[in-house]
């Protein structure tokens, strides 16, 4: 499938996958100068990229590099961002720096990865009763550790 996308900013470089087949296309800092996060400081890196879904059976979802997160502890502040399909504005990654020393993102770095996925529409209908599972409502680890 084909996503049109524009550069918002000036020396924003364009989605790409790093390898053929991942998962997820890396999107980049679109900064004009290092920005550097002290421990526990957050803030949105403009990534300078901005797409069209085909419609609202499409959604992106913005994800962590694992990389970033584990080795120095900069991971998105709000989990996965979710692009709706209608959005037109720029793509921001929300990061956090939850390690214990500053961690500092260059221009054009790749700070998080974006992954096309098919979304259901569904329709909410308010219900008497749910089935019954063997789960049941067991969860939040009711299964043990091992
Ligand atoms: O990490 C993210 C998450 C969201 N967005 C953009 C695209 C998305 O379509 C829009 C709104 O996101 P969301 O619905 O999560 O925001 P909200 O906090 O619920 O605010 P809103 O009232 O704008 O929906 O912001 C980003 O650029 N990056």
């Amino acid at each position: 499938m084909e996503i049109p996308y524009i550069l918002t900013r000036p020396g924003a470089k364009a989605p790409a996958y790093a390898t053929p087949g991942a998962a997820a296309a890396d999107l980049c800092a679109a900064l004009d100068k290092p920005l550097t996060l002290a421990p526990g400081q957050r803030a949105i890196i403009p990534t300078g990229v901005a797409v069209q879904l085909p419609g609202p059976q499409w959604v992106a979802l913005l994800c962590a590099r694992s990389g970033l997160a584990v080795k120095r502890g900069l991971t998105l502040s709000n989990g996965v961002g979710v692009i709706d399909s209608d959005y037109r504005g720029e793509i921001g990654a929300g990061v956090v720096n939850l390690g214990e020393e500053p961690v500092t993102v260059e221009p054009g770095e790749r700070v998080a990865q974006l992954m096309i996925l098919p979304v259901a529409q569904a329709a909410f209908v308010a219900a008497q009763s749910l089935d019954e599972t063997d789960r049941g409502e067991g969860g939040f680890g009711s299964t043990g550790r091992l």
